[in-house]
């Protein structure tokens, strides 16, 4: 469980370093919330996370069932695997930079979660990796933007593929974003769902407790889809994932 104030993606002997400080804490369930360590101000902190952390909650079931269901599976598949979701929020801030060209805002990367449901303050920075060219993800004001995370790519077979993003610093503006990470609890079990494998679809992962790759993803060099194409099978690393 990783929590707390600073930088969090630092670990690799890159010296090229994010241009971001995060504030990273849970916010469900009940046992996973450590509120006394919260920021007290501003005094209104507590109930809206604690709100907004539900609102997402209920977007993230939605979200989830739609998903299953585009797998062919039951609409609760995914939801009742994950059962009691861990919700964690990270809270992003970029300072302008005076020289944007010489940092990564957040360097590529691809979230470690199921799904993630990220809220921006309306300003550019955010970008995704498509083949070998990265896109400015436009912000629109109120808008959500859904991430689907590695754990869902394992669990659908490579269906679902997690987007590789990252986010670059601006010179005259800072940025804030606001990012809910939704995973399995540390002892659910993460493989391809049985019913998605078959001859001309053999499994193309290692399972994995969803704690143990918490700690691979943030305890190795995570840049881009590193800590994912660490559990590709053999017979798969020649497949185009
Ligand atoms: O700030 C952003 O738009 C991206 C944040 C992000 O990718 C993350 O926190 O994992
Ligand atoms: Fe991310």
């Amino acid at each position: 469980m990783l929590e707390g104030y600073g930088r969090f993606f630092d670990i690799s002997d890159d010296t090229v370093l994010d241009w971001v400080d995060a504030l990273v804490h849970y916010i469900s369930p009940e046992w996973a919330k450590a509120v006394e360590h919260w920021p007290k101000t501003p005094s209104t902190y507590r109930e809206t996370y604690e709100k907004y952390g539900e609102e997402v909650m209920g977007l993230i079931e939605k979200l989830l069932g739609l998903l299953s269901e585009g797998l062919g599976l039951d609409p609760n598949y995914i939801r009742i695997l994950i059962m009691e979701p861990l919700i964690q929020l990270r809270i992003n801030y970029y300072p302008p930079c005076p020289q944007p060209d010489m940092v990564n805002g957040l360097k590529p990367h691809s979230d470690g979660d199921m799904l993630t449901v990220l809220l921006d303050d309306g300003v550019d920075g955010l970008q995704v990796r498509k083949d070998e060219d990265w896109f400015t993800v436009p912000s629109v004001p109120g808008a959500l933007i859904i991430n689907i995370g590695d754990l869902l790519q394992i669990i659908s077979n490579g269906k679902y593929k997690s987007a590789e993003h990252r986010a670059v610093a601006n010179t005259n503006q800072s940025r804030m974003s606001i990012v809910m990470f939704s995973s399995p609890q540390d002892d659910v079990l993460i493989g391809a769902v049985p019913e998605l494998i078959d001859e001309a679809h053999p499994r193309l992962y290692k399972a994995i407790k969803a704690g143990v790759y918490g700690t691979v993803y943030m305890s190795e060099d995570n840049r881009g889809k590193g800590p994912l194409d660490a559990l590709l099978l053999e017979h798969a690393k020649q497949v185009n994932v």
